[in-house]
């Protein structure tokens, strides 16, 4: 079972995860939730993403919440297992970002 980070390895993964990304393009903290709205050319380019990543969720069995409107998809990434931020949210916004 993944395992709840505590507030200082939170920080860690979230400057890791953010130390190649552009200042408009930075993941959010929002208490037990990373957050970021991510942009793209056409509601099916979004739509391909969302799909890419569904396939990902089911292998790493961590499952995003998100809203998708055209071209825009809002990500809040949590853990309801330990009620907090995992390392499976910081695995699965990696994914995100490697195939955006
Ligand atoms: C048994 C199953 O792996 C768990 O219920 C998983 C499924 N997907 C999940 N996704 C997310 N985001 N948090 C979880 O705690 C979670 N738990």
């Amino acid at each position: 079972m993944a395992e709840r980070l505590t507030e200082s390895q939170i920080d860690e993964a979230l400057s890791s995860l953010n130390a190649t990304l552009a200042a408009d393009e930075q993941w959010q903290r929002d208490g037990d939730k990373i957050t970021k709205t991510f942009t793209f050319k056409s509601f099916i380019r979004a739509f391909g993403w969302m799909s890419q990543i569904a396939i990902w969720a089911e292998k790493l069995k961590h499952h995003p919440e998100w809203f998708n409107v055209y071209n825009r998809v809002e990500v809040a990434l949590t853990t309801h297992d330990v009620d907090g931020l995992s390392e499976l949210d910081f695995s699965l916004a990696e994914k995100m970002e490697k195939f955006r």
